[in-house]
Parts: structure tokens; C-alpha cells; sequence
């Protein structure tokens, strides 16, 4: 395990520059989870610092060492990509137990079969382990992936959406698992999701990426009430923070063009009219639509509301954000 250094990365691809002198620090035992739509650079970063591309210019560093030209196996880094990368003509436990094969890293059978029987059960493939890996679901075969990634004790671990093909159930507990791995070897993750629920649970710290470059990092607390951008406001929180005209509310500091409000940054009880345009009934929370001023906005109330659509409810702004014209931060 150790703390991984990127100092002004830049990648392009032909015309599309894909990072844009990206500086970030992953400390020793942080989860980092990577945020921004398709395109942002996401894979990019972890391409770069398992080896597989090299950066135009900047520097990458593992525990100190500059590892910018090394390949990825001098680099012991273990990934798992959104596409499979199993050997269709072995079984999932000589998948499993192949990185533990190098003779540089000496285990024996026995010791090899006990950590593959471990991953296995981790990750409740335990009763497929004869499989060949092409008589696999495409999300068995995703566990094999995670499971390959897992038996090691790497520097870093790059994940690239390794949940996004499992099922709702799997994917909980896996974040679970996840975790604790992480907790207990201290090694550092660098993640990539698109899952709002996994970044705000598993993160330790957020990289928000906006067209190759890193626009805030901090821990998910942080982006979620100190954004520094519409942008970054809205990379998480469900339901989105809504964004609306600034002068739509009084109050509205010089500068401000937009203001920002989270669902629990919209108190009801008083203050201007809206009308309830759909209640959703969500088990521990509902959800509200709301008309205002033309405007759409959802907002959370207590489970047990008996609102209905058509009903009016005041609303004031509770210690909102507001951003200017380009969508930066004033206040
Ligand atoms: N091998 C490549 N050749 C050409 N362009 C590439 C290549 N890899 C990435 N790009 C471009 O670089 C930019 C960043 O891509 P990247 O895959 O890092 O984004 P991402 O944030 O991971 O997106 P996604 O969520 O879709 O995986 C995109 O514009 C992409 O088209």
C-alpha cells in the first residue's frame, strides 16, 4: 500500500485532450471515487496509473517512486475493468488463482487454494469455481474480475464501475465487502461509479473531473455542501439539487445569476407559494415535484405526508447555494 501522486497530467487522443494537467494526491488507505459524465477522463486516470497509456506530460508516483515509464507489472497495480478480461478456457478457480501463479510472489498450493476459496465466498461464486469462465452470467463473470483483482495484496487497486452489471442485492453487499477490504489492508482504491450511493458510502474522497480537468477534490461531505460549481453541486445528491433563476427568491447576494437548493435546502411551512405536481412515496422518505413559478423542483417531506398533487405548499430557500453566470460559486 501507498500514497499515489499524479503532478500535472495531460493525455490526449489525436484533438480530445482527455486529462488537462490533472494534480491530485490519493493518500495511503483513501478510497477515492472518481465523478463526471461520460467522457470526463475517468478512465483515462486509471488507464494512466496502471500502466496502460502514458501521460503526455506530468508525473505519477506510487509510494514515492516515480513509476511515469514503468509497465504495469512493475508498477503492482491490480485492476478491474467494466469489460471482463477472464481466460475463457479456464475455470473460475484457475482465474482466480492465476495472479497468485508468478514465482516471484512463492505461494504454495495450499496457500494458493485458501485465498481462492476466501475471494470465492466473498463474492458467492464458491459454487461455480469448475466453471469454465465462458459458462458464466455476464454478472458471475464480473465477480471472477473483481475476485482476480482481490486476491492480491497490490499497491493500489484501480476499479473502473466494477459493480454496474450486478444486481441490486450483490451490489450492496459487495459495496460492503469493498469496504472492509479496503478498511482492513489499508490499501488505496481509486474508483470509478456512476452510482450516487456508492460514492457517497464507500468514498473517502471525490474527484470531480469536468472535461479532463479536476474541478474539486475533497471528502463527499465536502462537494455535498461546499460545491464549488453547479457542475460539482450536481455530480451527487439524489433526488439532483435543483437549480433555478437567482432573483426567482428575495435575498439573492450581487453576482448570483442561479441559486442552488438541495432538497432539504427548500423548508416548507412558509415563505412563497408552489404546487405540488406528484408525491412519490419512496418507504422512508417522499418525494415532492413541485411547480413554482414555472419552474420544476423536487424536494424530500416526511414519509407519512398526506400531500397530493394539486395541493399548495410554501416554500423559503434554507441557507441555499448560489453560483454566477458560469456557474462558479459566489456564495
Ligand atoms: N483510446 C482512445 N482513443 C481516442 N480517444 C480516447 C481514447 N480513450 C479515451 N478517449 C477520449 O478521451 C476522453 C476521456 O475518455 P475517458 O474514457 O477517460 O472518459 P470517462 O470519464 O471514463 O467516460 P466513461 O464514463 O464513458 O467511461 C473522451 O473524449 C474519449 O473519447
Amino acid at each position: 500500500m501507498a500514497e499515489i501522486t499524479l503532478s500535472n497530467i495531460t493525455k490526449r487522443f489525436g484533438d480530445t485532450l482527455a486529462l488537462d494537467d490533472v494534480s491530485m494526491t490519493v493518500p495511503n488507505g483513501a478510497f477515492v471515487v472518481l465523478l463526471g459524465p461520460t467522457g470526463a477522463g475517468k478512465t483515462t486516470t486509471l488507464r494512466l496509473v496502471s500502466g496502460l497509456d502514458q501521460p503526455d506530460a506530468g508525473r505519477i508516483e506510487i509510494g514515492g517512486t516515480d513509476v511515469t515509464r514503468m509497465t504495469p507489472a512493475q508498477r503492482n497495480v491490480a485492476m478491474v475493468f467494466q469489460q471482463y478480461s477472464l481466460y475463457p478456457h479456464m475455470t473460475v478457480r484457475e482465474n482466480l488463482g492465476f495472479p497468485l501463479k508468478s514465482p516471484l510472489l512463492r505461494y504454495d498450493d495450499a496457500q494458493i487454494a485458501r485465498k481462492v476459496s476466501e475471494v470465492a465466498e466473498m463474492l458467492q461464486i464458491a459454487h461455480k469455481l469448475d466453471n469454465k469462465a465462458t459458462a458464466l452470467s455476464g454478472g458471475e463473470m464480473q465477480r471472477v474480475s473483481i475476485g482476480r483483482a482481490l486476491v492480491r495484496r497490490p499497491e493500489v487497486y484501480l476499479m473502473d464501475e466494477p459493480l454496474s452489471s450486478l444486481d441490486a442485492k450483490l451490489r450492496a453487499d459487495l459495496r460492503v465487502e469493498l469496504k472492509n477490504i479496503q478498511a482492513q489492508s489499508g490499501v488505496p482504491f481509486l474508483y470509478v461509479t456512476h452510482d450516487q450511493i456508492e460514492a457517497m458510502t464507500m468514498a473517502s474522497h471525490v474527484g470531480v473531473l469536468d472535461h479532463g480537468r479536476l474541478v474539486q477534490f475533497g471528502t463527499p461531505r465536502e462537494i455535498y455542501e461546499d460545491p464549488v460549481s453547479v457542475y460539482a453541486a450536481s455530480r451527487l445528491g439524489l433526488p439532483r439539487i435543483n437549480i433555478l433563476p437567482a432573483d426567482l427568491f428575495a435575498g439573492a447576494p450581487t453576482g448570483a445569476r442561479y441559486i442552488g437548493l438541495r432538497p432539504e435546502q427548500i423548508r416548507q411551512g412558509d415563505g412563497a407559494e408552489s404546487r405540488v405536481i406528484r408525491v412519490e412515496h419512496l418507504g422512508d422518505q417522499t418525494r415532492l415535484h413541485l411547480k413554482f413559478r414555472n419552474h420544476d423542483l423536487i424536494t424530500v417531506t416526511d414519509a407519512h405526508s398526506g400531500l397530493r398533487s394539486g395541493d399548495i405548499v410554501q416554500i423559503t430557500p434554507d441557507a441555499p447555494f448560489y453560483f454566477d453566470a458560469s456557474g462558479a460559486r459566489v456564495h
